[in-house]
């Protein structure tokens, strides 16, 4: 992937050279089906290996997000995991999308619902926001975004964002804690590897 073509964008420039990995996930092997100009196509990558194994299990119903979803594997694991709640799937690349959706069907996971972010109703409000977020769009992009999901929690929900510590998961602790005021909490829930996880819930 060269600079100019992120996994970040919309429509992908790098072959999209579709294959089949097996991975685990929800105490399941998969197949699964990856693409070239998505994020870790050869493997869940470790930080998300790091939310995935220290996340208390997700609520049993309401509406979750994993935000950034890639080819899947947190919201395959939210699915399989609560199959009665609803799991957006929400990226701004569409062939991230398009694998969710196939992926979704290949493990039978029929409460995945793949969106852009504009395609999320207004009223959707989040039992569990499960996430590793896009470090590398920058940390203006990052903010916004965090800025505009976080407050779609339901009260009660909770939010986990997996960062690298050389990524800078310590200021963005603090700063969330800033932004979002004493009314939440952002506690660091785990470290592992190289990774923080981060959790938003009311205080
Ligand atoms: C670090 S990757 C994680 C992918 C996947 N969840 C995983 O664990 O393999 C972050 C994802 O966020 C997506 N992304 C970037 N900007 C976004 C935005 N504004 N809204 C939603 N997703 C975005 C990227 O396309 C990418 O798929």
């Amino acid at each position: 992937m060269t600079g100019h073509d992120h996994y970040f964008t919309a429509q992908p420039a790098s072959p999209d050279e579709r294959r089949a990995i097996t991975v685990e996930l929800a105490g399941r092997t998969l197949e699964v089906e990856t693409a070239g100009g998505v994020f870790s196509p050869d493997h869940v990558d470790l930080g998300t290996q790091v939310l995935l194994r220290t996340v208390p299990a997700p609520p049993s119903t309401g509406d979750l997000l994993d935000l950034g979803c890639g080819w899947g594997p947190v919201a395959l694991t939210l699915a399989l995991a609560s199959p009665q709640a609803r799991v957006w799937a929400v990226d701004v690349n569409e062939r991230a999308l398009d694998l969710v959706r196939r992926n979704a069907e290949r493990v039978g996971a029929s409460n995945v619902v793949a969106a852009l972010p504009d395609d999320v109703p207004d009223d959707v409000r989040l039992a569990a926001l499960w996430s590793n977020p896009p470090i590398r769009v920058g940390k203006g992009a990052l903010h916004a975004l965090l800025l505009r999901w976080l407050p779609r929690r339901a009260p009660g929900g909770e939010a986990h964002l997996v960062v690298g510590k050389n990524l800078g998961a310590d200021s963005l602790q603090r700063w969330l804690a800033e932004q979002l005021g004493p009314a939440v909490s952002v506690d660091r829930t785990a470290s592992a590897k190289g990774f923080r996880v981060l959790t938003v819930r009311d205080s």
